[in-house]
């Protein structure tokens, strides 16, 4: 997919721009025509008429230059920021759809810098392209003609620095080329260890490690900063050269013009002109230059653009739609395997729920639990076995159907910098107010808010301040907020003490009457009152079952009832 499809939408602006650009190159060529006039038919020959008659158009012309030339860059301008307006969107859009492995394989700084620095880039190269990509040549040739028409032996003696142009250019591009991609890598790094810093800031603060820190920065800045000077220090030798060749070129013009004025075969009102079009032809290289010296840069832009756009992007799910509401989940020898993983994270898992029960899962740490939920969630597919839905492999199933069903709550919770009411109305856009105070009320999240206008209450990005107990609680209105058939509870009692864990799963059984309820947990009394509990060990189904079956027949799963005191204290009710 081209990076620059989206410029086919501004056909018309672009179009705008081509014939503006041509009349502002036309005029800025005809005004030395005219002041040779000027000087040698009137000036000359004390002619004040004609010299008041070209002056005028002189005028006009000019005018209608600049006229053209500020609506060229107005319209180039619009055409450009549209464009990668655009093309933000479809890097975005594209991002939206990958799957967390994908995001983590290109690198989430790294899309960040494509999506605004290497956009920006090719929005210069756009913007740039645009107008001098027409004028600049036009000048050049325009210019030389013009020359040439206004004194052919003089236009051959200024021809002769070109070359010395050429090879400047030529060897400067040469030499910056390999920079590019590093200095966009070097880049990424900085955006990387920002990111790092900021998100793990506790953590750096915790262990002391901000001199590290800084070091670590230090050190991947003034790499940037090094690759970027030898680029710029490269790229400007041109520029001055270029203004030397263009003087040396004028002083020659104006020497030998001089004797071909002493000959008579040259005009003063000529050998201004000359000059000036010597400088247009001038002005067009330094354009032409320029734009060459952006390519190698805008090109380490596109291709790393385009490696995300281009990105062949793992399709999850399928075309069936699902019309009914979901009212069975079932696991047949459902096994899985990470991307890249040579040992599964969950094999031959058997298991079934329908609409009314409640499923608890209980595992140690990295037993699997989580990667089910990411798999019922098609956030990846089963490697082998079935997931079915309403007895339909979930594969088959398009994803929106699927994820529209469920309403779950991370492990990890997450908020946006919103008030209470925007975090809850994000998993339903149409919920009420007193529904939200419903469901902050069984989720006892409502008690900690405050009582003048707790829906507005702000939650800073993360929900950083509010406690971790406090966030589970948001969480868990926030799932209830949505209308589904499945909530999903991803270890999100694990802060609450037992008497909050106790009254909200109370509060929840009634609430979730005739839904089907999903609760990983690694604390026994959180799931001892499900109707069948799944017990992973290692990716392995070690007990399925009641809590009192397990209990009495499994003896993995009496292990850790025990190991949290459950065999003296038979309720949670006299724990909480
Ligand atoms: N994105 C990933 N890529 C590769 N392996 C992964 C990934 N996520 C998890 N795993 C591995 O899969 C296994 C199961 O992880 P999972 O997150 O499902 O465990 P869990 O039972 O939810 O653990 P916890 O209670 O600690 O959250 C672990 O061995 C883990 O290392």
């Amino acid at each position: 997919m081209s990076v620059f499809q989206d410029l086919k939408k501004y056909k018309g602006l672009l179009a705008i721009v081509f014939f503006l650009t041509l009349g502002n190159t036309i005029g800025e060529l005809y005004l030395p025509r005219l002041l040779s006039l000027i000087v040698d038919n009137g000036i000359a020959v004390e002619d004040v008429q004609y010299v008041l008659k070209i002056g005028g158009i002189m005028l006009i012309v000019t005018l209608l230059t600049i006229l053209v030339r500020g609506s060229a860059s107005f319209f180039s301008a619009k055409a450009a920021m549209a464009f990668s307006r655009d093309l933000r969107k479809r890097i975005f859009n594209k991002v939206n759809h990958m799957t967390f492995d994908e995001t983590e394989t290109l690198g989430i700084s790294s899309l960040i810098t494509r999506t605004t620095n290497d956009v920006g880039h090719i929005e210069q190269f756009v913007l740039l392209m645009m107008r001098p990509i027409l004028r600049a040549p036009l000048q050049f040739v325009g210019g030389l003609v013009m020359a040439y028409l206004t004194h052919r032996r003089l236009t051959a003696i200024v021809l002769i620095s070109m070359p010395i142009i050429f090879v400047l250019i030529y060897f400067v591009i040469r030499v910056v080329i390999p920079f590019f991609p590093q200095l966009q890598k070097a880049l990424d790094r900085v955006n990387l260890l920002l990111r790092q810093r900021l998100t793990g800031l506790k953590v750096v603060r915790a262990f002391s490690r901000d001199e590290e820190e800084e070091a670590t920065f230090d050190q991947a800045n003034n790499q940037y900063y090094q690759l970027s000077t030898r680029i710029n220090n490269t790229m400007s030798t041109v520029q001055p050269i270029l203004a030397f060749v263009v003087s040396v070129t004028t002083v020659i013009a104006v020497y030998f013009g001089a004797k071909f004025i002493v000959d008579g075969t040259m005009n003063i009102g000529e050998l201004m002109a000359f000059i000036q079009y010597t400088a247009q032809v001038m002005t067009g290289l330094v354009m032409m230059s320029r734009m060459l010296t952006i390519i190698p840069r805008t090109s380490t832009s596109i291709s790393r653009v385009k490696e995300v756009i281009d990105y062949p992007s793992r399709k999850v799910g399928g075309t069936t739609r699902l019309n009914e509401s979901m009212y069975a989940i079932e696991a047949k020898d459902l096994t899985f395997y990470y991307p890249g993983a040579n040992l599964p994270a969950l094999s031959k898992i058997n298991f079934s729920l329908k609409a009314g029960e409640v499923l608890g899962i209980i595992g140690g740490t990295g037993s699997g639990k989580s990667t089910f939920l990411k798999l019922l969630m098609q956030f990846y597919e089963p490697t082998e076995g079935d997931l079915l839905i309403n007895g339909i492999p979930i594969n088959e199933i398009n994803t929106d159907d699927v994820r529209q069903r469920l309403s779950y709550v991370p492990q990890q919770n997450f908020f946006f910098s919103e008030s209470v009411r925007g975090n809850m109305q994000y998993s339903n856009p149409d919920i009420t107010d007193e529904k939200i105070i419903e469901d902050l009320t069984v989720a006892k999240a409502r008690e900690f808010l405050p009582n003048d206008n707790p829906l507005d209450s702000k939650v800073v990005r993360g929900g950083a301040n509010f406690s971790g107990g406090q966030r589970q609680r948001l969480a868990i209105s926030r799932a209830l907020a949505r209308d589904a058939n499945v909530y999903i509870f991803d270890d999100s009692f694990s802060a609450l003490d037992y008497r909050t864990d106790y009254e909200i799963r109370q509060a929840l059984e009634d609430r979730l009457e005739g839904v089907m309820t999903i609760i990983v947990a690694q604390r026994v009394a959180t799931i001892r009152h499900a109707d069948k509990i799944l017990v992973l060990e290692d990716g392995e189904v070690k007990g399925y079952g009641s809590h009192d079956d397990l209990l009495a027949h499994n003896p993995v799963y009496r292990e850790i009832a025990l190991s949290q005191g459950e065999e003296e204290v038979s309720t949670d009710e006299s724990k909480a």
